[in-house]
């Protein structure tokens, strides 16, 4: 069994502060800032060009993507570090459109993350051959896996409501119709179980920086099913992603297996910080996280339900359908949220109504949860919503 008071431990939280937005950017780990220091002062500082292999920075997207593969379901050896997640989006897509050369459907949702969208329909211009990217609403997906599809494109966890598409289905159904499955594991990875081996799913991407803790800017993960890791064509054919990077050939040729997904130098400051947060995970389970956030999520709804009327649940009432968040519809949501924000709960906002709330067991408890409720019930109550300062739009929400 977990011991999650051991693990809120291990976690740096300004005084005063409940954070319900490790869905978007996870809090500091305790021991990043030294692992960063280190490996700026010692590595960096004393090794030089020598840090590359004596302090094992050119293999390590190769190491930590193991690490996130077991919290991912996936075989050791198939996932790989690097880019931000619309990159690896972007590549997946790519290697799977050119295993389905006769077919032209990219099949999307409409719970989708705006960039995953806005990816594909810039490489179906890049590509100039006709494809179409289909947008229907989640809950249609499976009905809409015809023939015509290549590839599904979908997150697991809708970023909005935290709907959960059920991957093992979908798979089947899209694997049944000819299809190949790419998932978006960014609202999945570290907040429940993911089994990409057992769904049999042919691609996954995710970050690191929302519930494994990676800090701002963490690098993304793909994965590539193994038995397509000789055949999947990598889109971005960078250095690094050759199969010998340092033989500086004039010709690009695929490197072996998932190493073929990396494309340019690593993020190796950014890797030092995700080692620190990796570490944490090493002891934990992930049965025992999904119980404990689903345990979280329903007692935030019965106390907001309870206190607050004027708000709406737009999230699945069903904890199995749903991710490791929960949202509340509010007219004045933006607002709303600024004005709880104040009053020391962070959660977010997402348009056009939304108020987002994420419960991340490893830092968050019962005593935060009852907490956080009484403080928004205070903000809904008193219509402290209402006060002009918190009218005002930042840049980021
Ligand atoms: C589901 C999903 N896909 C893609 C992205 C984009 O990730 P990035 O900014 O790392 O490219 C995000 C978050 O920003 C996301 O939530
Ligand atoms: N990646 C982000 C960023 O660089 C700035 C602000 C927010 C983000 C996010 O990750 C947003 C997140 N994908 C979401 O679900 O809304």
């Amino acid at each position: 069994m977990t011991d999650f008071a051991s693990t809120k431990a291990l976690f740096h939280l300004p005084e005063g502060v409940i954070y319900l937005d490790g869905n978007s950017l996870g809090p500091l780990p305790r021991a990043a800032a030294a692992r960063v220091q280190h490996r700026v002062q010692e590595e960096w500082g004393e090794l030089l060009i020598t840090g590359w292999n004596k302090a094992g920075w050119m293999a390590e997207p190769g190491v930590l993507g193991n690490r996130i593969g077991r919290l991912i379901g996936a075989e050791p050896g198939h996932v790989v570090l690097g880019d931000t997640l619309s990159i690896k989006v972007y590549q997946a897509l790519a290697a799977a459109l050119e295993m389905r050369p006769e077919r032209r459907v990219i099949l999307s949702d409409s719970g989708n993350f705006p960039s995953d969208l806005y990816m594909a329909e810039g490489l179906i211009k890049a590509l100039g051959r006709g494809h179409e990217l289909r947008v229907v609403a989640p809950q249609e997906v499976a009905g809409a896996i015809t023939d015509e599809v290549a590839v599904t494109l979908l997150t697991e966890v809708d970023y909005r409501t935290g709907r959960l598409h059920d991957m093992a289905e979908i798979t089947r159904r899209a694997q049944d119709a000819g299809a190949l499955t790419i998932w978006d594991l960014a609202h999945s990875a570290g907040a429940l179980p993911v089994d990409l081996v057992g769904c049999g799913a042919d691609f996954a991407v995710g970050c690191t920086y929302k519930y494994l803790n990676g800090g701002p800017g963490a690098p993304a993960f793909i994965y590539v099913a193994p038995r397509h890791a000789t055949c999947a064509a990598p889109a971005l054919s960078g250095w690094l992603g050759h199969a010998a990077p340092f033989a500086f050939e004039a010709a690009y040729r695929p490197g072996e297996g998932i190493e073929r997904m990396r494309v340019g130098t690593p993020p190796v400051l950014a890797m030092a910080a995700l080692e620190a947060a990796l570490d944490i995970w090493e002891g934990v389970d992930l049965t025992d996280i999904r119980a404990q956030s689903i345990a979280l999520g329903e007692m935030f709804i019965a106390e907001v339900e309870v206190r607050c009327p004027m708000l709406t649940l737009a999230s699945p009432r069903d904890p199995s359908a749903r991710g490791s968040q929960v949202s509340f519809q509010f007219e004045h949501g933006y607002a709303a949220m600024q004005a709880l924000i104040a009053q020391g709960v962070i959660g977010d906002f997402r348009a056009p109504d939304l108020m987002r709330f994420g419960f991340a067991p490893l830092y968050i408890d019962t005593e935060d949860v009852k907490e956080a409720a009484r403080r928004l019930a205070h903000v809904m109550q008193n219509r402290l919503w209402g006060d002009p300062v918190y009218q005002a739009r930042a840049t980021v929400t």
